[in-house]
């Protein structure tokens, strides 16, 4: 697995020291709010419980499945729901947490829905953002790092289901998706 990647972008002590950066932010602009935390599966299961444990405030956790890259280093361009939310989102205070925007058409699907369905309020927090790959114009309110246009594995991220495990971040080779 290790011999597939390129460059390590960042450590787990570099991501540890992000992650809790962002939670205590969210723990001051959410104080009293009550969030409903939405962990985008499977990517962000990494990220959203290592940041959940940062936040010293009461909040509320779900998670929602959904895909749009499967077997490819794009974006099929359709998002697919696989699992949705078992709670109401109308009238919350509602925190995505992502993973990576990339194309951004993930996230322009996911806050159409939780806005349709009433949120109060929709807040987006992503460790990655990849902006050179943009085809919707959109941008999280919190952001950890911002990547070069490289397909990135590791902390969570796939490709084709792979590669999730890694404790960091790092380039995946081209050859490995090119074969
Ligand atoms: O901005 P975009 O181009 O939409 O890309 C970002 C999304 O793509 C990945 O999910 P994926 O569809 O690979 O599912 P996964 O989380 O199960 O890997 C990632 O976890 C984000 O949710
Ligand atoms: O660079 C990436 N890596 C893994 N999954 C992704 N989904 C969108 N972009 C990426
Ligand atoms: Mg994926």
């Amino acid at each position: 697995m290790l011999s597939d990647i390129q460059e390590v972008l960042y450590d787990e002590g570099k991501l540890q020291a992000k992650v809790k950066e962002l939670g205590e932010q969210l723990s001051r602009d959410f104080e009293g709010r009550n969030p409903l935390v939405i962990c985008v599966l499977k990517g962000a299961f990494i990220f959203m419980s290592d940041l959940v444990k940062t936040m010293t405030i009461p909040l509320e956790i779900d998670f929602m499945a959904v895909s749009s890259y499967g077997q490819s280093t794009k974006s099929s361009g359709v998002v697919k729901i696989i699992k949705d939310l078992d709670t109401s989102v109308e009238g919350r205070d509602v925190l995505i947490v992502e993973d990576i925007i990339d194309s951004g058409l993930t996230l322009s699907y996911l806050i159409d829905v939780l806005e349709r369905r009433n949120a109060k309020s929709v807040t987006v927090a992503t460790l990655f953002d990849k902006p050179a790959r943009r085809t919707v114009d959109l941008q999280a309110d919190y952001t950890g790092f911002t990547l070069p246009d490289e397909f990135v594995v590791g902390y969570g991220l796939d490709f084709a289901e792979k590669y999730r495990n890694l404790p960091f971040i790092g380039i995946l080779k081209p050859e490995v998706y090119e074969k």
